[in-house]
């Protein structure tokens, strides 16, 4: 038998766990959560707490006992304190009053995920602040969303969590204020032709949106309450409550000064997953990921990725080599029937990564005109200039289009030009798309 034991018990650990319990039988497999709960589908968050779906009990997925009975030795509410990388012995904190215990190792898979990064400004620590990544820090928005004398919200961050938090207040009739640093919404994502569609769509349901304006303090009241938000340029907003949403860092406590870092303190990792120790693998928001698009590794924070890279994990541990096909860091958001879809780069996020591009847009309606239900698709694919393959795409419609955004991912991981997109066999039928659809008129519109 060999021992793994595998740290965090999420998305990424879950997907290695059940890989090496499901495959490989000469595997004994040990996981440890500080959490109470594992498998909490983070995304569901806004859609819960804006009353979109009933309750959130539908949002995890697997649970402790399942594991138990797949024969896992799992420990949850237990805490890594440390690790001997030179013994590989792991040493264990039982957060409910249980005796600390140690376990040897023949392979270590770090999945300890992400944290969500705070403001560092005076008054960050006021009470009614908060942050949205657990299901309890979801549980503590939505009470607080309850309170008859909650009545403005300020959201910091007009990322993916601050757009969709931002929705799920608004929904739930609060006042809501959206502050980014950066000029626009959504901007790791999308360039600005994209990401006005929703800020429009924002602004037409009410929000008030600050772009381009730093927080950089919280005042607060004499019980320790925030109640201002005050911004670099000297503006103050009177707030009930505030939610952070400025990105996550990866969580890299316990093998930091053992292991070898990227940019940001995610653990470094090959195509097998392996860090710079041999006998040490990592997966998920705790480690890089190989970017098709950048020809570079980088950080993706997405449960998609964390479930990829722990199944690709659990086989390498397991005995079968394994090799990672990278990733496009493909995604999504639907915000008031406004669905945004991209993959790849954007031609403001490639000079980032040495890249030159140029972009091809199109817009029309998805069917012909004489069908009924039709909207309006936008889409720009975004290109490598020297060698013309495909880099990026970003969608918006307020038709499904999403399924349009893993056909571009397969592209760009297959280095496909955008010349040879053009000629693409695509489907017609009016209840989907026109003669000259979308995709084909974009990639033929290309300088
Ligand atoms: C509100 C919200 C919405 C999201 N929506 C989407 C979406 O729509 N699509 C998408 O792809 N992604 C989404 N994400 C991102 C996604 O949730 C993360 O990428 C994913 O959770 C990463 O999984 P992971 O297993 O790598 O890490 P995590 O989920 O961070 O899990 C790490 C685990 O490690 C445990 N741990 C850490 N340190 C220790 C220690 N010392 N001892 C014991 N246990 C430890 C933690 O308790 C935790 O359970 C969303 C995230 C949030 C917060
Ligand atoms: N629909 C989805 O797929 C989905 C949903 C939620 C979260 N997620 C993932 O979870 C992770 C965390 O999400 P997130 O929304 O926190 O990160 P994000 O990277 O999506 O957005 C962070 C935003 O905060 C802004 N920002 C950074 N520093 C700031 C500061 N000091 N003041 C104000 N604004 C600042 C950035 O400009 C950016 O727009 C991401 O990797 C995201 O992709 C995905």
């Amino acid at each position: 038998m060999s021992r793994t034991v595998i740290i965090g018990a999420n998305h990424a650990g879950i997907a290695a766990a059940n890989t090496l319990l499901d495959n490989y039988k000469d595997q004994e497999v040990v996981m440890i959560d500080r959490n109470s709960n594992l498998s909490y589908l983070g995304c569901g968050t806004a859609l819960w707490v804006g009353r979109q779906i009933d309750d959130y009990h539908g949002l995890f997925y697997t649970s402790e006992e399942e594991f138990a009975k797949k024969g896992a030795d799992i420990h949850m509410q237990t805490e890594v304190s440390h690790i001997d990388f030179d013994k590989k012995v792991v040493y264990a904190h039982p957060l409910d009053g249980k005796e600390d215990f140690e376990v040897s190792y023949d392979h270590l898979l770090l999945t300890t995920g992400s944290r969500p990064i705070s403001p560092n400004v005076p008054g960050k620590d006021l009470d009614g602040i908060h942050f949205l990544k657990l299901f309890q820090e979801g549980q503590a928005v939505d009470k607080e969303l309850a309170k008859e004398d909650v009545n403005t919200v300020a959201v910091i961050g007009a990322g993916y969590i601050g757009v969709e938090v931002a929705e799920a207040a608004k929904r739930r009739g609060k006042k809501v204020l959206l502050f980014d640093a950066a000029k626009t919404c959504l901007a790791n994502y999308y360039d600005p032709e994209f990401s006005s569609l929703m800020e429009e769509n924002l602004k037409e349901h009410g929000l008030e949106l600050h772009f381009g304006e730093l927080v950089s303090e919280y005042k607060g009241d004499a019980n320790g309450r925030v109640n201002q938000v005050v911004t670099k340029d000297g503006n103050s907003f009177d707030v009930d409550m505030v939610i952070n949403a400025i990105g996550f860092g990866p969580n890299n406590v316990l093998g930091k000064d053992h292991l070898e870092l990227f940019a940001n303190g995610a653990y470094k990792v090959d195509k097998h997953q392996q860090t710079s120790d041999p006998a040490v693998y990592a997966a998920g928001d705790c480690a890089t990921i190989y970017s098709n698009a950048a020809d570079a590794d980088t950080y993706i924070a997405l449960a998609s990725n964390a479930v990829r890279s722990g199944i690709l994990a659990g086989h390498n541990i397991g005995g079968t080599p394994l090799e990672a096909i990278g990733v496009q860091g493909s995604n999504g958001i639907s915000i008031f029937g406004l669905n945004l879809v991209s993959t790849g780069l954007s031609v403001q996020s490639a000079p980032k990564f040495g890249i030159e591009v140029q972009y091809s847009d199109f817009e029309d309606l998805q069917k012909p005109g004489f069908m009924k239900n039709n909207d309006k698709v936008k889409i720009r694919l975004v290109y490598e200039k020297s060698s013309r393959r495909l880099v990026g795409a970003q969608l918006a419609s307020k038709a499904d289009i999403s399924m349009a955004v893993h056909m571009f991912s397969l592209a760009i991981q297959e280095h496909v030009t955008i010349d040879k997109l053009s000629l693409l066999d695509i489907f017609f039928l009016p209840h989907f798309n026109q003669p000259y659809n979308y995709i084909t008129m974009a990639a033929l519109n290309a300088k």
